[in-house]
């Protein structure tokens, strides 16, 4: 392992290209928790509603402030209610947020639909109970309405033409060996896994792992035989694609290369893979982040090489839990850089050196890791490199997200302002200049936060000054001034100076006219005098394209 440079680049988000069948039953469950949190904030509505004598008697709740910021679930609720709703038969209209336990559902296993037929059943125990006993047909007519105001129209026939796709190689393509589409783990997985799984325990899978960076988890995983059996299924199949001229989609939005398992034959038993020896990791390990609420997943091969993909740049997953093995070939060069987890809002902030991590891959040898840990893979410089990826997710982690704004528990980026907010608690000054800097929103200033700490810690006085750039020049500085600043120009195009307090006398400015770096001692003129008190919380900005001298008189 050695480490570089931090990277620069802007960090991509790494979609695969379109919801997968077993996305799609993810995101059915993801609508039915979305739909119990939207039945949530409706049963309190409407329990408000009864302590209003003055209701408006239809059946459309009036809305109650959601408890947390959630303008798109709102927005849904406000639809309108549907006419044929007003004129059915069941006066009571809403879902209910605890499914009826002991109420058997009826089936929908021939019901054609874009939703699995077991959403159905399952959502048949939240209807109100007026319409439990009715005909399966008026409960199927009442669910499809619901299901259909939150899957947009582009969504649905996107999965169905997926689901076609899969359909479509799934009857004619001849898998090379069947043993692998089901799941044996004691011919696919080296002793030392298998025994730790077994154990089950946090100790027993640290036992085999190594953590070269926090969050970032290696461990043998695979046997060699096995990889070269899944090596060449893959080359089976691609070799079917091009005899067949089938056109197949890419692993995601970055790898040009590669296959998706799960479109020919491997969903079931990559989801196994994720439920009963992904999971038992994840939960452990990524607790914070949906680790134990894994739900499905997207399984795919990448491939690096000549006439390949060489590289992949920096990004994150569109997943909750990596899990990434190398199956071979014989490769040099290909290695995996890591800098650190952050959430959507952070993910091009700096990297701290702590986090900077280039890992090598292994045949056999996986790497486990959040989603979200920003990565990418460097050149494969010769032979070929195959890898398997397997992203986790979960539906219920993403739906809880929305409804967040702190992910300190995972977020690099967001642990640092936490621990800033901790140390300067009520007042705090950094709150003042973000206030101050958004009204100057033609600015944009970021403070280095551990320079603004030293600071402090320097100091007596606080007093600081805060450089602030434009957009484009992105400087970070924030300085504190000591007892004295002699005359000085400062090394910003415009300073942002705001006193903070404590209790002083004297540390006046003087201000003695803006000059260019070939003037800057030439004479002052008497109308370039200025003198400034400092105010606690007064705001100046000095200088605009010009830079006046300043500086702080003794106190
Ligand atoms: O090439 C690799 O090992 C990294 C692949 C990867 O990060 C991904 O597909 O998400
Ligand atoms: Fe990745």
């Amino acid at each position: 392992m050695h480490l570089s440079e931090p990277v620069d680049e802007h960090c991509f988000v790494l979609n695969r290209p379109v919801a997968t069948q077993r996305n799609l039953f993810a995101n059915q469950r993801h609508f039915l928790l979305s739909i119990r949190l939207r039945v949530m904030s409706l049963d309190g509505a409407v329990d408000r509603r009864e302590d209003t004598p003055a209701g408006n008697g239809l059946a459309a709740p009036i809305l109650a402030p959601a408890p947390v910021l959630a303008p798109a679930p709102l927005s849904a609720l406000r639809a309108p209610v549907p006419l044929s709703a007003l004129r059915a038969p069941y006066g009571d209209r809403r879902l209910r947020l605890n499914p009826n336990k002991v109420h058997k559902p009826d089936t929908y296993e021939d019901v054609q639909s874009e939703f699995d037929p077991s959403i159905y059943s399952s959502l048949e125990r939240h209807l109100p109970p007026s319409m439990l006993e009715a005909p399966r047909d008026a409960k199927l007519e009442f669910m499809r309405e619901i299901l259909a105001r939150y899957l947009p129209e582009g969504d649905r026939a996107r999965v169905k033409r997926h689901k076609e796709y899969r359909q479509r190689i799934m009857s004619a393509y001849q898998p090379l060996h069947k043993e692998l589409y089901n799941m044996h783990p004691l011919s696919f997985f080296v002793p030392s896994f298998i025994g730790a799984m077994r154990e089950n325990t946090e100790e027993g899978f640290r036992k085999i792992m190594s953590e070269p960076s926090p969050g970032v988890y290696s461990f043998a995983m695979l046997q060699p035989s096995f990889c070269e059996l899944l090596l060449s299924e893959v080359q089976n199949f691609e070799k079917w694609v091009a005899a067949a001229k089938f056109k197949t989609m890419r692993p995601n939005t970055m790898n040009k290369y590669g296959a998706v398992l799960d479109d020919f034959g491997f969903e079931a038993m990559l989801n196994k893979l994720m439920e009963e020896f992904i999971c038992p990791m994840s939960r452990v390990f990524f607790p914070e982040v949906g680790g134990s609420t894994l739900d499905s997943h997207h399984g795919f091969v990448v491939e690096y090489g000549k006439d390949k993909d060489v590289k992949l740049d920096f990004h994150v997953d569109d997943s909750e839990v990596t899990l990434n093995v190398c199956l071979g070939k014989q490769f040099s060069g290909g290695e995996l850089f890591f800098r650190g987890v952050r959430c959507d809002q952070h993910v091009n902030s700096e990297t701290q050196p702590e986090e900077i991590l280039e890992y090598s891959h292994v045949p056999g040898q996986a790497i486990l890791h959040r989603g979200r840990h920003r990565h990418g893979a460097r050149p494969t410089t010769s032979g070929y490199r195959i890898n398997l990826l397997l992203w986790c997710r979960s539906s219920v982690f993403r739906e809880m997200k929305k409804y967040q704004q702190d992910f300190s528990s995972w977020c690099g980026e967001c642990q640092k302002e936490k621990r800033i907010r901790q140390r300067f608690p009520q007042g705090n000054w950094i709150y003042e200049l973000e206030a101050i800097y958004a009204a100057l929103n033609d600015f944009h200033v970021v403070i280095s936060v551990d320079s603004a700490l030293s600071a402090l810690n320097a100091s007596e006085d606080i007093l600081f000054k805060a450089f602030i750039t434009s957009k484009s020049w992105n400087v970070r500085k924030i300085q504190a001034c000591s007892v004295i600043s002699n005359f000085h120009v400062d090394d910003s195009e415009v300073t942002l100076n705001v006193c903070l307090g404590k209790r002083f006398s004297g540390g006046e400015l003087f201000f003695r006219g803006a000059r260019c770096d070939q003037h800057v001692n030439s004479e002052t003129q008497p109308e370039e005098s200025r003198a400034g008190m400092q105010l606690m919380g007064k705001l100046k900005l000095m200088g605009h394209e010009t830079i006046d001298l300043l500086g702080c008189l003794p106190n």
